[in-house]
């Protein structure tokens, strides 16, 4: 079998692992269109080692940099989903194993990253026990630039991704540049959690509500959330107008168990890109939820 097609194959079994896919980049001399759960990010033409590490290990620098600045000794932290958050969780096992963090408890966002910082001995623990989080760090599937409001939900784990997130002082976002948009909506589709109860029927009152007009709301098939609920991707032709009147409604909605608009909640924005790694702050302090902690 050609080079290409082994890579190819790889790829298409690591886009169904989401964390794995960058692991794939490492071949040399061929041809690939990398894949992740957020959709086609990088068209590499990887003609040696060193080109092909580019992407990579920016991203990876963007993971490592956010446990770097932001993680110290004896904190309560979380952890995030997806192929560029795993490279945070790499990092907090490194750091750990090497004696440099000491005391860390983490919250993971998923049972994916609860496996992998298991596996690497991260010391872990619920926010029935530690309700209150010195930062959490994630990825994200949209940015917009001007707010650093987000869509997340690619992988599937928003619910639980949010729950931990909005309990942290400091969500510290880590992407690679391709996330950036202006405004939220036609990037990436919108993940919503809904029950599997009447699936068809939460997607049709999801279509009417008035702030999302003229979206779709596609049932992710076949997919079922670590909490056992459906995910519909929300489509848009223009950007979303007011997302905080999509977000209002969209939990008001009866059905909706979480939305994938992260909005006032990132602090910080790592990003990674082909001239290296910028680091943007919110404009102002995210705005405190109720439920956050001081
Ligand atoms: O449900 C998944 C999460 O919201 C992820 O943070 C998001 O999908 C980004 O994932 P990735 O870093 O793999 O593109």
């Amino acid at each position: 079998m050609p080079a290409g097609s082994i890579v190819k194959r790889r790829l298409a079994q690591a886009a169904t692992l989401a964390f794995v896919t960058v692991r794939m980049h490492i071949m040399d001399g061929v041809q690939v269109e990398t894949v992740s759960r957020s959709g086609p990010v990088m068209l590499s033409v990887i003609s040696n080692y060193a080109v092909c590490i580019t992407a990579h290990a920016i991203t990876h620098q963007a993971g490592y940099l956010a446990v770097d600045e932001y993680v110290r000794s004896g904190m309560v932290i979380g952890l995030g989903t997806g192929s560029t958050a795993y490279f945070a969780v790499e990092r907090v096992g490194q750091l750990l194993a090497n004696g440099k963090l000491k005391d860390i408890v983490a919250v993971p966002t998923s049972e994916r990253t609860r496996a992998h910082a298991a596996q690497l001995s991260i010391p872990l623990a619920t926010l029935d026990e530690h309700p209150a989080l010195d930062v959490a760090i994630d990825g994200a599937d949209t940015v917009d630039r001007g707010t650093l409001a987000l869509v997340k939900g690619g992988g599937g784990a928003l619910l639980r991704e949010k729950i931990v997130e909005v309990a942290a002082k400091k969500l510290v976002v880590i992407v690679d540049e391709s996330k950036l948009s202006e405004g939220l909506g036609p990037h990436f589709d919108l993940p919503v959690e809904i029950i599997q109860f009447c699936q068809t029927h939460i997607r049709r009152q999801i279509e009417g509500l008035p702030s999302l007009k003229g979206c779709k709301a596609n049932l992710r098939m076949p997919y079922v959330t670590d909490n056992g609920n459906y995910i519909a991707d929300l489509k848009f032709d223009a950007p979303i107008a007011d997302p905080s009147q999509a977000a209002a409604e969209l939990s008001d909605t009866v059905g909706v168990v979480e939305h994938g608009l992260f909005l006032d909640m990132a602090s910080v924005c790592i990003i990674a890109g082909k001239d290296g790694v910028t680091t943007t702050h919110a404009p102002g302090n995210p705005k405190k939820r109720k439920d956050a902690p001081s």
